[in-house]
């Protein structure tokens, strides 16, 4: 199920926060990506729009099928049904499709947009990244990227050519449009860089050179140290830096495009605009991205080095399709960290950016599967929710609104304590209630129901209070964003200072959330560890090996090993990194300690660090709460699994003259305890553990025994005219009723079906069939309800032909079972006898 990120527009603390934020003399707070927004726009989704290139020369010769219709200028049909040509058997037109021709998905896709072949870039442009201009003048980052197979359009779209030129060149021209208009009420700043990322290596296409890292600055985002800023006053100057840096992008040829761009390209435009008003400072980031192909191996025709050129674009494609489905379903993780495009694009997905997505795609059929993927992607990154912060700066800020804020961050992280511990709480009930399920203390199957509700109160409840902290967090992490980049600018700290201080932060933050990372892993592995150790108690009791069990067993052991040395690498990179946190921490204190004018932003830093280390802890709480809870659902089902399957095999063996009473008190006993009793009284004042030794044979057990026994196989009997609608049932001449003498219920049919089939779960089944040693199995399987007959010395002689119509139990006398002379099968009215031979 696709959910929606569930982002509150009105944070019940943050509505609070942002008031005493946005008063008189602190008016607002932003950092552009995660700072505290002046006013904090509804979350909206993604724009997503899907261009269609028209088919190109090499697919028109082929003369391949469209697998576009176009409805409107919003949605289409993928691989559309076609009007029905008639197929032809022997001469002779079909009502039926050609079962060899592969059935049409005909799936309509809506999106905010679809431009046909006949669109230009200029349409393409007005109806998509036009709007941006507005946005990025007031202060919000926008980002547009380009997705789609090699030869879908992408740098088309993009780039363009002189003739018609792409996206990029048309958003910049009215953007200077737009500066010109406004230059008498602001001054503007315009900054671009070029860079591209190439077999996950960054590099700069305006300034080639060393190899570029990426950092996450709180003025900026995510941004590239050591790459080439251009101020750029015009946008002649801006075209030729294009130009420039298009030359140098690394191009091959593929089969599918004979100008593959074979790397991510990323142009950003940096601008810095002051109010002349009020000084007001608002910054905005626009981020327009060319990304390589995604393809198959098979589509490029490469091998060796451009092979692995390929997998690595599809390895960064892969994880920003990560990111889109883990934004899509509005998890917490986003695991932008698996490559450099996703750390690039970390504040242009989902955050506090206003998207575009271009899904780029061929008309044709050759590529198919291309297609319906960028589609599919396409289609889950309408989910996506972002939330637009103006990133809009003000210096001022009292100190005794700080000493307040301090004050406040120190009761929500109070709060957030508390919040955790009551986690933590929940956490030991369920863990007790689920070692008391595992050990069969509590009823499993009748109170499962209920056990399963009271699991999903203590889930649901779970839930609402991780959406009250989240809402609590972002209101937290609002201050504490724009505290810092306040309180710093009020002491007016020397800004290299600050900058250094601030990547120290930013470094101990990046350790812990390693650690966090690292201690999700060991903690999931960990608990599935347990649980996989459980699962091999469990098949240890069973003693009817066979090679596949064995088999099995050998699987699971080999795979609680992996998990173990997994655990222990993990810990070792724990070691490590607490060690790294241990000399971040050192670093602190000593640029602290050098510089005391830090002191008061170092407070804020404290506290920030401080709820981050909450949050990660109550992930974890939730993480290992989910993984017990799937884990006991599962349980339930096996228990209840296990309890009518053990059930049936009583009910075949409790009938029989030799059922060992052991076993009948051992039923009665899990009985009692699954409603609920804590132990049951027996006549002889012995339990069925006591009685374990007599397992293999009667004779020990006296009369009080037997008879409790007959009171158990005749209350097992009542039950069973309920199941007889379908039962053959196995009688003998010599008595005319069946109802007063208790029977055995044995699955004939399956044992009648194993010679008849090679099964093998009909195999598995006659292996627990009792009465295989007494009975003749026959060659032919059974026919439901057709004439069956069992000789005078008990041979099975069935007609029939389809034994897997025949799903039904016989009930045989015990005291006659040498005399089997004839079955009838009992319908739903006894009456209704079949004929007998
Ligand atoms: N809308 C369009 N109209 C006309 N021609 C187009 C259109 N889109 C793409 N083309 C042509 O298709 C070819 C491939 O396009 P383009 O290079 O933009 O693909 P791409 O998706 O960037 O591929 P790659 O990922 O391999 O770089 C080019 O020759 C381009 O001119």
């Amino acid at each position: 199920m696709v959910r929606s990120k569930n982002i509150p527009n009105t944070p019940r603390q943050g509505g609070s926060v942002n008031r005493r934020l946005s008063g008189k003399v602190v008016k607002i707070l932003s950092r552009p990506v995660s700072g505290t927004p002046s006013s904090v726009s509804a979350g909206c989704n993604i724009k997503v729009v899907v261009r269609v290139r028209p088919p190109n020369a090499k697919e028109q010769e082929s003369n391949q099928r469209h697998i576009i219709r176009f409805m409107d200028d919003k949605s289409l049909i993928f691989d559309p049904k076609e009007d029905e040509v008639p197929f032809f058997y022997h001469g002779v037109p079909q009502k039926t499709r050609d079962l060899l021709k592969k059935e049409k998905k005909d799936i309509a896709l809506a999106y905010d947009r679809v431009f046909d072949f006949a669109s230009t870039n200029v349409e393409v442009f007005d109806s998509s990244t036009k709007s941006l201009i507005q946005v990025l003048m007031d202060g919000c980052n926008c980002s547009v990227f380009a997705y789609g197979a090699t030869g879908a359009g992408k740098t088309f779209t993009m780039i363009g050519n002189p003739e018609s030129p792409g996206i990029t060149y048309l958003t910049m021209e009215e953007l200077f449009i737009h500066k010109e208009k406004l230059s008498v009420e602001r001054e503007f700043e315009l900054m671009v860089t070029y860079i591209e990322v190439y077999n996950e290596l960054v590099k700069d296409l305006l300034n080639p050179g060393s190899i570029l890292n990426l950092r996450e600055d709180s003025k900026y985002g995510v941004m590239i140290p050591g790459v080439k800023v251009h101020k750029i006053k015009s946008p002649e100057e801006l075209f030729s830096l294009l130009e420039q840096g298009n030359k140098r992008r690394t191009q091959h040829p593929t089969d599918a495009n004979a100008e593959s761009s074979r790397s991510h390209a990323v142009f950003q435009v940096y601008i810095q605009m002051t109010i002349k008003a009020n000084r007001e400072i608002r910054r905005a980031k626009l981020s327009m991205i060319d990304l390589a192909g995604s393809e198959r191996g098979s589509a490029t025709g490469f091998v060796g080095a451009r092979f692995k050129e390929g997998a690595n674009i599809n390895k960064s494609l892969l994880a920003l399709g990560n990111c889109i489905n883990s934004l899509a379903d509005g998890l917490r993780h986003v695991p932008y960290r698996d490559s450099k495009l996703t750390r690039l694009l970390k504040d242009s997905l989902g955050g506090n950016c206003h998207t575009i997505m271009i899904a780029n795609v061929s008309p044709s059929s050759i590529h198919y599967d291309d297609t319906y993927n960028t589609l599919k992607y396409a289609t889950r990154a309408k989910n996506i929710k972002s939330i637009i912060k103006k990133n809009i700066v003000n210096a001022e800020l009292h100190a005794d609104k700080y000493i307040k804020m301090v004050d406040d961050l120190q009761s929500e992280n109070a709060q957030l304590k508390s919040e955790l511990a009551t986690l933590k709480k929940q956490y030991e009930e369920l863990q007790t209630k689920f070692t008391q399920v595992s050990n069969g203390d509590i009823c499993a199957v009748d109170n499962c129901n209920s056990q399963d509700a009271g699991q999903e109160n203590i889930a649901a409840g779970l839930l609402q209070g991780n959406q009250e902290l989240k809402k609590q967090n972002a209101a937290l992490e609002n201050v504490i964003g724009g505290l810092s980049t306040r309180e710093a600018s009020t002491q007016q700290i020397d800004p290299k200072l600050l900058q250094n201080y601030q990547a120290l932060v930013q470094e101990k933050k990046d350790l812990m959330d390693s650690e966090f990372q690292l201690r999700s892993g060991e903690l999931v592995m960990s608990l599935k560890r347990e649980l996989k150790q459980d699962t091999q108690e469990r098949l240890s009791v069973f003693y009817l090996d066979t090679p596949t069990k064995d088999d099995r067993r050998r699987k699971l052991i080999e795979q609680v090993q992996r998990s173990e040395k997994k655990e222990q690498t993990t810990n070792v990179a724990l070691c490590q990194n607490r060690k790294l946190q241990d000399k971040s921490d050192e670093n602190l204190q000593e640029c602290l300690d050098r510089n005391p004018e830090l002191v008061k932003i170092h407070e804020l830093s404290i506290l920030e660090l401080e709820k981050l280390r909450l949050t990660y802890d109550r992930d974890l709480e939730q993480k290992r709460h989910r993984v017990l809870l799937d884990d006991h659902h599962d349980k339930c089902q096996l228990i209840a699994q296990m309890t009518n399957l053990m059930k049936q095999l009583f009910l075949s063996v409790g009938g029989r003259a030799d059922a060992p009473v052991a076993i009948i008190r051992k039923y009665e006993e899990l009985v009692a305890i699954f409603e609920g009793k804590k132990s049951l009284t027996w006549g002889d004042g012995k339990s069925a553990d006591e009685l374990d030794s007599g397992l293999s044979s009667t004779t020990s057990v006296n009369e009080n025994a037997e008879e409790q026994n007959r009171a158990t196989k005749r209350k097992i009997e009542s039950e069973t005219p309920v199941r007889l609608d379908s039962t053959f049932v196995c009688n003998t001449g010599a008595s005319s009723s069946t109802t007063e003498v208790p029977t055995v219920l044995t699955p004939i049919n399956t044992l009648m079906v194993v010679k008849g089939s090679k099964s093998p779960a009909v195999k598995r089944l006659a292996t627990v069939a009792p009465l295989k040693s007494r009975f003749t199995v026959p060659k032919r399987p059974l026919l439901t309800g057709t004439q069956n007959h069992i000789s005078p010395k008990g041979k099975f002689m069935p007609k029939g032909r389809d034994a897997y119509r025949f799903t039904t139990k016989a009930s045989i006398r015990p005291d006659s079972k040498r005399e089997l002379t004839n079955v009838r099968k009992v319908m739903p009215q006894p009456s209704s006898r079949p004929k007998f031979m």
